[in-house]
């Protein structure tokens, strides 16, 4: 089994790691997490995971490196780890949104080889659609990132220069489908129901139409021509939904996430 170290144990740290536990591809004791706050990761050292907040100690052992910090963030952590890395055995993988693989080997060495990564949130319950990219990793490093990664939902690999987009559409997107759902609910409790009710039927009405593009490969708008009945209430809702601009605020709100994306890091 590799030994992972994550560096930056937040949010999307903690998501993967428990995620990557949950499927059975490592055990708690193979991976190492790291902040500053190390009393925030004592309810995961009572799991089994090794914590520390000595980075440059952290990653020694490592097999794969995942940074998980902020964009902000990663300049002082990677001058930190610098002097532990080992370019020639180590595979260094980041989350980070904005910061390509050069800009990491820049900071790093040029020989390291960098994955780039771009999953969700739902990689907790392995359900992330993880995008990745590199410009330089081996075949192998792919194949073992590509493994890592589909334990834990879908993962593609795609165009580095993409990589800001997949962060809007998939990264970002939780979010977005997150807050519809919210929205449906809302409407739910106007037209009756309590709002625990109306939440979970909302979230299984959203769960229902994301399986049928995905188990029966269709496309969104057969299968909406199944639910609009003629003179119906269903196309009664939507084209007031279109009137007030849904579809345009969706496409709007990913090219703001994918442009800020791209300026979220900023170099020394
Ligand atoms: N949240 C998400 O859905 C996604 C996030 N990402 C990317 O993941 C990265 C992290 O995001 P997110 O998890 O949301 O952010 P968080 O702020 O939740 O996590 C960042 C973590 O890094 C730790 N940290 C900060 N500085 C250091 C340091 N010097 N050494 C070790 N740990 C440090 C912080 O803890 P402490 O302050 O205790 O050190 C914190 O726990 C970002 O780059 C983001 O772009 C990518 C995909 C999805
Ligand atoms: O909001 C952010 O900047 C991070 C990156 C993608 C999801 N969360």
């Amino acid at each position: 089994m590799k030994k992972l170290t994550i560096i930056g144990s937040g949010n999307m740290g903690l998501a993967l790691a428990k995620g990557l536990v949950k499927s059975g591809l490592y055990k708690a004791s193979s991976i190492t997490l790291t902040r500053r706050n190390l009393g925030g990761l004592s309810e995961y050292a009572s799991q089994g995971f090794i914590t520390s907040n000595n980075n440059a100690e952290a990653v020694k052992d490592a097999d794969i490196i995942v940074l998980a910090v902020l964009p902000q963030q990663v300049n002082k952590v990677l001058d930190e780890v610098k002097p532990s890395i080992n370019p020639e055995s180590q595979l260094f993988t980041s989350v980070v949104s904005g910061v390509t693989c050069k800009n990491i080997k820049e900071k790093l060495y040029p020989n390291l080889q960098v994955v780039r990564v771009m999953p969700n949130t739902a990689i907790a319950i392995q359900q992330s659609m993880t995008c990745f990219a590199t410009d330089n990793a081996s075949e192998e490093n792919l194949s073992l990132v590509k493994e890592m990664f589909d334990t834990v939902g879908v993962s593609i690999q795609i165009q580095e220069e993409l990589m800001t987009s997949a962060t809007a559409l998939c990264a970002c997107g939780i979010a977005f489908f997150l807050r519809s759902i919210r929205a449906a609910s809302q409407g739910g409790v106007e037209v009756g129901f309590h709002a625990h009710d109306a939440l979970m039927m909302a979230a299984q009405t959203a769960k229902g139409a994301a399986d049928l593009l995905l188990q029966l490969a269709s496309h969104p708008e057969r299968e909406i021509d199944k639910v609009t009945s003629p003179k119906g209430c269903t196309i009664a809702g939507l084209n007031e939904m279109e009137h007030n601009g849904f579809s345009s605020a969706m496409i709007k709100g990913i090219k703001t996430s994918a442009k800020i994306a791209g300026e979220l890091y900023v170099k020394e």
